[in-house]
């Protein structure tokens, strides 16, 4: 098993390894290229343009696909082994629930399948949402199956969860409860979480750390604070064609004119010369940014990068 050594030196364990992940279809590769670390204990946005591969990455960490190229560990061990099994749980984005069974009874089934199972905390989700336990899958309504979907998810108790668009079919008041409820529950027991989503709210409000995939591999890997203080947004006079001469030992991630004024949003190495009015950009801000730069370099913080040389070992 993989660690790295953190900022308080402390040993970190990885939840996740993915090392030249790519899935490929007859259509061509859904997934390329991908190789990220994601430390144990963070709250993970697994972010990208629809089509971009998070699905297709997550299917391979819970083993519902085989890559075509490279590898993925779960807690250092192979997806689909007892170990990742028992330590992981996973949401798919359609929640495919028995329909015939009534909530009680797939609650029971969690519980009859899953030695850790956490009564307790799975009754807690559903009552809090006045689902009644009588009532059948087949009867609720999507937000309501995705909350019993969650029920199931957290009763497991897993080290991992690993949600796809959680979000999607719940009113705000829910999301509100539930995203409560994903942290108050990550944060007492450590869960790791990984979750793909479309909302910069989620990211904004629940994320510590975020993986962004597009066409090419991952873009941007690390935590959130890390990523933030890594760029800069300069605001200046527009004076020439171009990239501005100031910024030419800087990485421009991207930079757009508008009348007689230029913005950029930067990784300054070291100060940044000329007149600029600098401030620090937002999440949005920087996503945008990288999605629209396709050739701008990737960036990988430590924390997330693998070594190449440990996949084959
Ligand atoms: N079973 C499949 N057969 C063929 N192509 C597939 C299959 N599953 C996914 N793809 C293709 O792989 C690519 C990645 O799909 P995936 O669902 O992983 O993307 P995503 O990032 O989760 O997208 P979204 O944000 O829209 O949910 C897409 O181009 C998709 O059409």
């Amino acid at each position: 098993m993989s660690t790295v050594i953190g900022n308080g030196g402390f040993a970190e364990e990885s939840a996740i390894e993915a090392y030249g992940l790519g899935k490929r279809y007859r259509r061509g590769w859904a997934l390329k290229d991908c190789s990220f670390r994601l430390p144990a204990g963070r709250i993970c946005g697994l972010v990208g343009p629809n089509g971009a591969g998070k699905t297709t990455l997550m299917g391979t960490a819970v083993n519902l696909l085989k890559p075509t190229t490279g590898t993925v560990r779960v807690f250092g061990a192979a997806p689909g082994s007892e170990e990742a099994n028992r330590r992981t749980a996973f949401l798919a984005q359609e929640k495919p629930l028995f329909r015939r069974f009534t909530v009680a009874e797939i609650l029971r089934l969690g519980r009859e399948l899953n030695p850790r199972w956490d009564q307790k905390t799975a009754e807690e989700i559903v009552r809090s949402g006045n689902v009644p336990f009588t009532a059948r899958i087949g009867t609720l309504s999507g937000g309501q199956r995705t909350r019993v979907a969650f029920a199931l998810a957290f009763g497991r108790r897993p080290d991992l969860l690993i949600l796809d668009e959680p979000m999607s079919d719940l009113d705000p008041l829910v999301r509100h409860e539930l995203m409560s409820v994903l942290m108050a529950e990550a944060a007492e027991h450590g869960t790791t979480v990984l979750m793909s989503t479309h909302m910069l709210a989620d990211l904004e409000n629940i994320c510590d750390y975020l993986i962004v995939i597009a066409s090419g591999g991952v873009r941007l890997a690390g935590e959130v604070e890390d990523l933030l203080t890594a760029h800069t947004l300069l605001t200046g006079a527009h004076t020439g064609e171009g990239v501005p001469q100031d910024l030419a030992r800087h990485t421009v991630v991207e930079s757009r004119v508008s009348g007689r004024q230029v913005t950029a949003l930067v990784r300054p190495d070291g100060p940044v010369a000329g007149t600029w009015q600098a401030c620090t950009p937002n999440l949005e801000e920087i996503l945008l940014a990288y999605l629209r730069s396709p050739d701008t370099p990737p960036l990988i913080s430590p924390s997330a990068q693998v070594d190449p040389k440990a996949a084959a070992a």
